[in-house]
């Protein structure tokens, strides 16, 4: 094989490489055919339920963060996707405006009190009551369910083996983590490593490990 050879074929691979291979695997609607960008200074929206009438409808007034998509048996995902998007907010920007008579809480036990819409079953915000919770303070929230765009970008895939719980093939994993690795959703079977270092930290400096 003479140099040209070389350098086409590495051409041939370096493309190979690059472009996407799992386009056919679905994720989660808002990621699928690629990911929205955020806007600077997006300051936050409404959310609304999937009811036709009197929907339940809540007010974020600031930007989300930490956005991601989710494998866990316990996040809300519209009908036919096997991940649930979903980011934080402080739980004082976050008011039900609308209709909130119509919420009830998935599970009151779960560290997250999901407020679902008990017509249409869309989990409106998640709050954690435990004061001691790393993460209290902080509401969990599906800023698909606004019609603007700008929220914050999803970053990262937690709880991936987790879909397995759900009813996903185990033979399927490879191809769902090459197709969130493709969208830069890098995928993690619990949450990112910067959020399990807070959750860990949190814990040290409560147990006395840590000052
Ligand atoms: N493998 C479990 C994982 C559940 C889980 O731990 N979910 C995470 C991510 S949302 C969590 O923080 N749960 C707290 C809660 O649901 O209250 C499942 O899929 O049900
Ligand atoms: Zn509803
Ligand atoms: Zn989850």
């Amino acid at each position: 094989m003479g140099l040209l050879d070389i350098f086409f074929r590495g051409g041939a691979d370096n493309a190979a490489a690059s472009a996407p291979k799992y386009t056919h695997v679905k994720i989660h609607p808002q990621v699928d055919n690629g990911i929205p960008a955020e806007t600077p200074g997006f300051a936050g929206g409404k959310l609304t339920c999937k009811c036709k009438s009197n929907p339940v409808v809540v007010q974020l007034t600031a930007q989300t963060a930490h956005n991601h998509v989710c494998g866990c048996t316990k996040c809300w995902k519209p009908a036919g996707a096997i991940f649930s998007q979903v980011a934080v907010v402080a739980r004082d920007q976050v008011k039900v405006t609308e209709n909130g008579d119509k919420l009830d809480i998935v599970d009151a036990s779960a560290a997250i009190q999901r407020h679902a819409c008990r017509e249409c079953g869309v989990h409106m915000y998640g709050r954690i009551e435990n004061t001691e919770h790393p993460f209290h303070g902080l509401d969990f929230v599906h800023t698909e369910l606004s019609d603007k765009t700008g929220w914050a970008a999803p970053t990262f895939a937690a709880f991936v083996s987790s879909i397995i719980e759900s009813g996903v093939r185990p033979e399927r994993m490879d191809e769902i983590r090459g197709r969130l690795t493709e969208l830069g959703l890098t995928p993690y079977d619990c949450l990112s490593p910067p959020l399990m270092d807070a959750i860990a930290t949190h814990i040290a400096k409560a147990n006395g490990k840590l000052s």
